[in-house]
C-alpha cells in the first residue's frame, strides 16, 4: 500500500518538487498539501500548482489528516508549528527547513523524545556523502605542521532567506569537531590582518537561480584541496526527503539524520 504523505510548504519551490516526484511514484500518495493561510494559492490543486496535473488535493492549512508522515520544507516558525501538530497527532516528521534559532533547535531535539524526526539541512545523498568525506579530510589534515586554512563557500539562488546555508554551517561544525577551530567568521573586509589558524571562514553567495552549491577548501602551504558538491536542480533534495519519509515510518521516537537514513 502506498505511503500517505502530507507536504508542508507545498506551494514553495521545494514543496512543489516533493508533490511532483511523489505523485509520479506509486510508493507514495499525497494526502495533504499544507500551506500558509495567507498564501494566494490556498484552495488550488497541489498537482496543478506543481505542474503534474490534477491530484484532487487542494492546498489547505495544517489540520487533521490520515497522513503516515509529514515532510516539511517551509520557514522556521511554520516548521515549529507543524512539529507541534505532529506531536499532538503522533506523526513522524521529516524536517528539511533551515534557519532555526537556538530555542527552536532545542524544541526539535526535545520533541524527538516523543516522535520520530529526521532533521537534516540537506536531504541530498551527495551532500551527505561529501560531509563524510569532509570529516575524513579534516581528521587527516588536523595535525599538519604547516597548518590548514578551511574556508566554506556556498552559492544559492537570490530568493534564499537564510545565510549562510544550513548545510554550510553543518560542514563547518563537522570540520571544527575534527580540527578544533574555535572562531567562525562570515566574510572579510577592511584590514583583518594575517589569517589566524583557528578560524573557519564562511562565504554566502546569492546569485540567480542556483539550486545549491557547497565548496570546502582546505588551504595548505604549497597545495590545496577543494571538496565540492553542486545540485543541478532541486530533485536531489526532494528525492532525499521521500527516502527519509520511507525510512522513518516504522522507527521509534528519536532524532535521526540523513546518515541514519542513508546508512553512511
Ligand atoms: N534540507 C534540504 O535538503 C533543503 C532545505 N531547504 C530549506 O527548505 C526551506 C524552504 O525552501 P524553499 O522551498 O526554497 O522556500 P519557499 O519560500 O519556496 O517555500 C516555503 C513555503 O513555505 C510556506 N509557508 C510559509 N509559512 C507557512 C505556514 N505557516 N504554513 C505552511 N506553509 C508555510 C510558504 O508560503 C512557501 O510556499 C528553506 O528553509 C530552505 O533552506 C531547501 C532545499 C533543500
Ligand atoms: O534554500 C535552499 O535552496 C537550500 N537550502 C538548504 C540549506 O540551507 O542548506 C539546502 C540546499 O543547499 C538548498
Amino acid at each position: 500500500m502506498a505511503m500517505k504523505i502530507a507536504v508542508h510548504g507545498a506551494a514553495g519551490r521545494m514543496g512543489q518538487r516533493v508533490v511532483a516526484l511523489a505523485s509520479a511514484d506509486s510508493r507514495y500518495q499525497i494526502v495533504a498539501a499544507l500551506e500558509s493561510a495567507t498564501h494566494p494559492a490556498q484552495g488550488q490543486d497541489a498537482g496543478l500548482l506543481a505542474g503534474v496535473g490534477k491530484l484532487g488535493i487542494p492546498l489547505a492549512v495544517v489540520g487533521e489528516s490520515d497522513a503516515d508522515v509529514v515532510i516539511d520544507f517551509s520557514v522556521p516558525d511554520a516548521a515549529i508549528a507543524v512539529l507541534t501538530h505532529c506531536l499532538e497527532f503522533n506523526k513522524p516528521l521529516v524536517i528539511a527547513t533551515t534557519g532555526f534559532d537556538v530555542p527552536q533547535d532545542d524544541y526539535i531535539r526535545e520533541s524527538a523524545r516523543k516522535i520520530p524526526i529526521v532533521w537534516a539541512p540537506s536531504m541530498s545523498p551527495a551532500v551527505n556523502l561529501l560531509m563524510k568525506l569532509t570529516e575524513t579530510a579534516a581528521k587527516s589534515l588536523r595535525d599538519l605542521p604547516t597548518g590548514v586554512d578551511v574556508e566554506i563557500i556556498e552559492r544559492h539562488h537570490r530568493f534564499k532567506e537564510d545565510a549562510p546555508s544550513g548545510t554550510a554551517l553543518r560542514f563547518g561544525k563537522i570540520v571544527a569537531e575534527a580540527m578544533g577551530q574555535e572562531s567562525h567568521i562570515h566574510g572579510r573586509h577592511g584590514r583583518p590582518g594575517e589569517r589566524p589558524r583557528n578560524e573557519i571562514g564562511y562565504h554566502a553567495l546569492r546569485s540567480g537561480d542556483n539550486p545549491g552549491e557547497h565548496t570546502i577548501i582546505f588551504g595548505m602551504l604549497g597545495e590545496t584541496i577543494e571538496l565540492k558538491v553542486a545540485a543541478s536542480n532541486r530533485d536531489c533534495y526532494a528525492q532525499g526527503a521521500l527516502i527519509a519519509a520511507d525510512w522513518i515510518i516504522d522507527k521509534p521516537p528519536g532524532l535521526y539524520s540523513m546518515n541514519d537514513v542513508l546508512g553512511l
